[in-house]
């Protein structure tokens, strides 16, 4: 396995200074509501809020943000030693003093959902139910949040017509943005969207895809998120035509909790991956994943709001019950 360091030399002005290179970036993210008196006169924590949350998402902890600012906690390493294959795994990214603090508070505080969507092929119509929670915050290129949270052509300033998107986009919340804004940081990738799985148990699962629709651009580089249960990730090439018997071997990766896998090049194009269901063991403790994508125009926010928010309501953890349960307005 050829190994290659992808760990930026931390400068002394960097570790003074909060990192602010896409400081105003992340401002457009952060619709937030600083709003720090409650009407009982209680202080309350910052938090993101938009028209289009069920419920505001504190901003992350102080005491996580200061860690995390010293992610990766370990060097990337290349995993390119087989045809089509271009992989940094970073065996953890989240450091380890933090890294479950992070997963628990990322599980109490986002909302997420169990969409089901109809497929058609042929005459016959078939109804997928996800089997995982989902989420999704981000908007394409085309557009961008202002400060306020109002959605704006990229180009132009102007605001984008009501019915531009099939869903009206969420923006990124502070405690996601500052991930992403950091792990922009460490590998140089730029992106707009955060997408969030919450798998309960070892019977949520996702099948062998990739994630190389047009609206990502050609060779996309997307990063992968672990927190949580120690779940296997799967990777497989593609089918290649029988005159070209694929040299490649498939390839399991026990992802723990904190690590990260950066896939970019031909990945995407030429394998699949999956999180297989799994039987027993730690899966039934859950695990959030992550991934940062950036979609290129309009079709890519649709499909993302369509299979990640979907039509139904929103379901929030329940302490108490230890699972997500629907999340009502009371
Ligand atoms: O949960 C994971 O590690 C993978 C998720 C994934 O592949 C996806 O959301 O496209
Ligand atoms: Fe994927």
């Amino acid at each position: 396995m050829a190994s290659t360091n992808h760990k930026r030399p931390r400068t002394l002005h960097s570790f003074f200074s909060p990192p602010s290179t896409k400081k105003a970036k992340v401002a457009a993210d952060d619709q937030t509501d600083q709003t720090c008196a409650s009407g009982d006169n209680l202080p309350q924590t910052a938090a993101s809020n938009h028209a289009t949350y069920p419920f505001r998402v504190p901003h992350l902890p102080q005491e996580l943000q200061e860690i995390l600012y010293f992610s990766p906690e370990a060097e990337g390493r290349t995993i390119n030693d087989q045809p089509d294959l271009d992989l940094v795994y970073y065996e953890p990214y989240v450091p380890k003093s933090c890294e479950r603090k992070l997963f628990e508070f990322l599980r109490h505080e986002l909302f997420f959902y169990r969409v089901s969507y109809n497929i058609k092929r042929g005459p016959v119509e078939t109804v997928i139910n996800t089997p995982r929670f989902t989420t999704v915050f981000g908007v394409d290129e085309t557009s961008r949040f202002t400060s306020e949270g109002d959605l704006v052509d990229a180009v132009s300033g102007k605001p984008v017509p009501n019915n531009m998107y099939r869903c009206r986009p969420r923006p990124i919340p502070q405690c996601l943005g500052s991930l992403k804004h950091l792990a922009e940081n460490a590998t140089g990738c730029e992106w707009n969207f955060v997408l969030v799985n919450y798998y309960a148990s070892g019977n949520d699962s996702i099948t062998y895809h990739s994630d190389d629709e047009k609206f990502l651009g050609v060779d996309p580089a997307i990063a992968s998120f672990s927190l949580g249960a120690k779940r296997d990730f799967l990777m497989k090439h593609k089918p290649t035509p029988d005159a070209h018997p694929s040299e490649t071997k498939p390839m399991k990766l026990p992802l723990a909790s904190g690590d990260m896998i950066l896939m970019r090049g031909r990945t995407q194009s030429k394998w699949l991956h999956s999180i297989p269901k799994r039987k027993g063991g730690e899966a039934d403790r859950g695990r959030i994943n992550i991934t940062l994508r950036r979609a290129m125009v309009k079709g890519g926010t649709d499909n993302y709001y369509n299979y990640n928010v979907g039509s139904g309501g929103a379901y929030k953890w329940d302490e108490g019950r230890r699972e997500m349960m629907p999340w009502t307005d009371r």
